[in-house]
């Protein structure tokens, strides 16, 4: 499988602080790889930096062959990386489908005040936005709430309704920050099964998630964050085996043990 996202010994500092310590991984064409790890660990941060919100103190993040160190936050979604936030990013005001209509901005040519384009044009192609942000919505079971206030929605919803808005700028890799937070078992397994729909469909994903029945279920691998550094990578069972992961998680390998 064709490598879409490296990164290289990369590091974060707040501060002080070291929120990321030397971290490498990959992600391949068409993937699901989590990034898992205890509360602290750094999950976010790496996010951040991958989409592009924060930069690096050190290391290098490559997308498609592409340095993206120096590549501005908004010209992320054109190259083919959309994301999902932990805390919702929503216009509450606005329709769902003028919400997820917002994610198509950098697929379509400029205000037509500015690039002088006709009307005819700029007609067809918000039709075009329409048809899709439609389609995406039905994709994730919204349709029928498209002309309804994103304000009024509940907050499964709203999750689904930011899942419709990444994925109708076409990426190449969807990172998504913690999508399960506060959704039901119900809504949890129907999100899942739309995360493995979207990799079918060719679109890598890069999730950071608490949730480990959803991890454990939908991750082709996964890499796992303590304290800033890596600690493990591999497959849901190897990592559900490692004595390193499970000591991350629930204390020290001693304490593991007396558990029993
Ligand atoms: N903007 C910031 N300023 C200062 N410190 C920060 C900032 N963002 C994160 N940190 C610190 O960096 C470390 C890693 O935080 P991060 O949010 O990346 O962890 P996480 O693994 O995503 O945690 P959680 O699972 O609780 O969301 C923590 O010690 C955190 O307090």
């Amino acid at each position: 499988m064709t490598t879409l996202l490296t990164v290289q010994d990369l590091s974060r500092d707040f501060g002080g602080v070291r929120a990321v310590n030397h971290v490498d991984f990959e992600v391949k064409q068409g993937e699901i790889l989590a990034l898992i790890g205890p509360n602290g660990a750094g999950k976010s941060t790496v996010l951040n930096m991958v989409s592009g919100v924060i930069p690096p103190s050190e290391g290098e993040i490559r997308f498609a062959n592409q340095p993206m160190t120096r590549v501005p936050g908004y010209e992320y979604a054109k190259l083919g990386i959309t994301r999902t936030f932990q805390n919702l990013q929503t216009f509450d005001d606005m329709t769902v489908l003028e919400n997820v209509m917002v994610g198509m901005h950098t697929k379509t040519h400029s205000s037509l005040f500015s690039c002088g384009m006709s009307l005819t044009t700029a007609r067809r192609e918000e039709r075009t936005m329409q048809e899709r942000a439609h389609a995406w919505l039905e994709k994730v079971g919204l349709s029928s709430l498209a002309s309804s206030q994103a304000g009024s929605l509940p907050y499964g919803k709203l999750r689904l309704m930011e899942i419709a808005r990444a994925m109708v700028a076409e990426p190449k890799l969807l990172l998504l920050d913690e999508p399960a937070a506060g959704l039901n078992h119900t809504e949890t397994a129907e999100m899942s099964r739309m995360f493995q729909e979207i990799r079918e469909n060719g679109t890598a994903i890069l999730l950071v998630e608490h949730d480990m029945d959803m991890i454990m279920t939908i991750a082709d691998r996964i890499v796992v964050l303590d304290q800033g550094s890596k600690i493990a990578e591999g497959t849901p069972r190897e990592i559900q085996e490692n004595p390193r992961v499970i000591a991350a998680y629930l204390g020290t390998e001693e304490q593991v043990e007396s558990r029993g």
